[in-house]
């Protein structure tokens, strides 16, 4: 089944993601409450960001010992932001394995219009079930090529025709590690757009650790993407998201049409999201060495804790997570690297 693009509002030049209640909840340690949600999704929502993610960190099903446990079952917190989105679509994130098909049923029958899949960027043929159930129950499909600075265009080419083979309608490069740099991006994202024409969307998913994820968004852009993440104050894993507010303002300046207000974006940047974050999404040493050593922004957390029961350096973690090359659900790993470092 081939994805047909009908779901895009032709009077936007790119249409916006934000994920401040999907990637920030990593920076949030997965601890955000039904009342926090309904003031961001309030804000988003009047400022005009067309489409809000909502999930735990890791997705549907992410809640458990391994990835931490959520403050409120992602569920409920779909449920609110759908009642209070007035013209925002509201969107969920799951990993085949960590969230099963069930979980994409649920979060339909809350009122979730889009389903955003993920997998290792060499592992697309896992979700091929996924987008065929959630076309068949009317939901917008996202697929997430995560890691994608690990593979060059020709096989992100390839995993992506597989998911819009699935009926994936919009095949995102996904800067896990925000190693990606400038024309790496453009030519992962121009490989995507050749490869999959007019049968699927290409969108792009930034991370801050090299400084770069709004000018890598806009030559994502000029690459031919039409969908693009961010998240508010930078809210999410490592060093944060481009932070969709900046991206509001970058885009206006440039002539792009977001739908955004960037004066209101700024708003609620400042006085919604700010106030109620543990702490700034810092641009630092293992933030930094993140991007530097390719290892997936979620990381950050993890070897931030397990450095500390370890006495050893998080950034010498990360170096070592980043030569081994692992990947997501590999978390316990970074206890073995400590472990052998101490
Ligand atoms: C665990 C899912 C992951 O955080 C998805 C994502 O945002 C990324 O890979 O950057
Ligand atoms: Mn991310």
């Amino acid at each position: 089944m081939k994805g047909k693009i009908s779901m895009f509002n032709a009077e936007l030049d790119f249409r916006v993601t934000d994920s401040t209640l999907r990637d920030g909840s990593h920076a949030m340690q997965h601890r955000f409450t039904p009342g926090q949600v309904r003031d961001i999704v309030a804000g988003l929502d009047g400022a005009g960001v067309p489409v809000i993610e909502v999930s735990h960190g890791d997705g549907l099903g992410g809640s458990s010992f391994n990835y931490g446990f959520s403050h409120t079952s992602e569920l409920e917190l779909i449920s609110v932001a759908v009642e209070t989105a007035k013209s925002a679509k509201i969107a969920f994130l799951m990993l085949p394995g960590l969230g099963v098909k069930d979980d994409i049923r649920a979060a339909a029958d809350r009122g979730a219009q889009v389903c955003r899949i993920a997998t290792h960027v060499t592992e697309a043929d896992i979700a091929v079930q996924h987008f065929g159930l959630a076309r068949e129950r009317g939901l917008e499909t996202v697929g997430f090529l995560m890691m994608s600075h690990s593979q060059g265009p020709e096989e992100i080419a390839r995993q992506g025709r597989i998911m819009a083979d699935a009926g994936c309608q919009c095949v995102y490069v996904v800067d896990s590690a925000g190693a990606l740099i400038l024309n790496e991006v453009s030519d992962r994202v121009a490989a995507l757009v050749a490869e999959l024409g007019t049968d699927a969307q290409v969108g792009f998913h930034g991370h801050e650790n090299l400084g770069v994820a709004v000018a890598n968004s806009i030559l994502a852009v000029r690459a031919g993407a039409v969908q693009i993440d961010g998240s508010t104050r930078r809210l999410g894993a490592g060093a944060g998201n481009t932070p969709t507010e900046v991206l509001a303002v970058v885009a206006e300046r440039l002539g792009y049409r977001t739908g955004i207000d960037p004066s209101l974006m700024l708003d609620v940047a400042e006085d919604v999201v700010r106030p109620l974050m543990d702490d700034e999404c810092r641009l630092d040493r293992m933030a930094i060495t993140i991007g530097y050593a390719g290892v997936y922004s979620s990381f950050l957390k993890h070897a931030q804790r397990i450095a500390e029961q370890y006495g050893v350096s998080g950034a010498d973690i990360l170096r070592e997570a980043g030569r081994r090359r692992l990947v997501g659900g590999q978390e316990d790993q970074l206890v073995a690297i400590a472990a052998t470092l101490a």
